[in-house]
């Protein structure tokens, strides 16, 4: 009994990260914006270094408020959030494209960015990616709890006291676990499915350099933070 019911612990636990993610605001933005018109290869690529360096200050805010992570040691939170940050930002892309939206604009979503400038052979994996996330139909606490779970993945480079990590990501996995079962009831298989898609999440990431170096332009530039995040000239 007391396996799958959320403790008030638990509870707690959770709405501190639901809200801390509710407090991003960039998907709106990026949605209207590329609603608007298609723009040439150079302006999206501009777009997408905006929306990526707000989003990644939003995710340090985000990761600031997982309980634990400050008293992690110093080195191994940066090794965590540099880690996580083209994950975060594909995961968050993947919930902004299955977000429900008036008839036909999910479609010139997608078409805006098929012809964005990213190089064709990324396309497949990307759009199969976000797919695999849209089918799951994830409930705010879940998309709020997996980019936890994704930024404290112990075994990202660099990372020292792997078991510290563990030790804030276990319970974060263990609360997951539960929303899974009281979310998806028919579908037990569900939180397995969920955790699967982390795995496509690191295909993506291992792509990402040459996304960004393959973009349908010359010299692309790139912000210092950005440089950092994205392992860029
Ligand atoms: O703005 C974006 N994403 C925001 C990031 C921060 C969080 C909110 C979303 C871009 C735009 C794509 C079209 C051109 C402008 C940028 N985007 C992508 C990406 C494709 C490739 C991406 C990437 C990231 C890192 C490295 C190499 C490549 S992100 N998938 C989307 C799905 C739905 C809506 C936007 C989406």
């Amino acid at each position: 009994k007391e396996k799958a019911e959320i403790t008030k612990e638990q509870q707690a636990f959770m709405k501190v990260i639901v809200d801390s993610y509710n407090r991003h605001q960039i998907p709106q933005d990026v949605t209207k914006k590329l609603l608007q018109e298609q723009y040439s290869a150079e302006e999206n690529f501009i777009l997408l270094t905006e929306m990526a360096t707000s989003q990644v200050q939003v995710l340090v805010e985000f990761t600031k408020n997982i309980p634990g992570f400050l008293s992690l040691d110093h080195e191994d939170q940066i090794a965590l959030l540099k880690g996580s940050a083209v994950e975060a930002m594909f995961l968050r892309s993947a919930q902004v494209l299955s977000t429900k939206m008036p008839n036909g604009h999910t479609e010139v979503l997608e078409e805006r960015i098929r012809n964005s400038g990213i190089s064709e052979e990324f396309m497949t994996p990307m759009f199969n990616f976000y797919k695999s996330i849209g089918k799951l139909h994830m409930v705010q606490e879940e998309q709020a709890l997996l980019t936890a779970v994704t930024i404290l993945t112990p075994d990202r480079p660099f990372v020292k006291d792997h078991p510290a990590v563990e030790r804030l990501q276990e319970p974060m996995l263990e609360v997951l676990r539960k929303l899974c079962a009281l979310h998806h009831p028919r579908e037990p298989q569900y939180f397995a499915r969920l955790l699967g898609r982390l795995t496509e999440l690191r295909t993506l990431n291992h792509y990402h350099t040459e996304m960004l170096t393959s973009w349908r332009m010359n010299d692309q530039k790139f912000t210092p933070l950005l440089c950092e995040i994205w392992d860029v000239q």
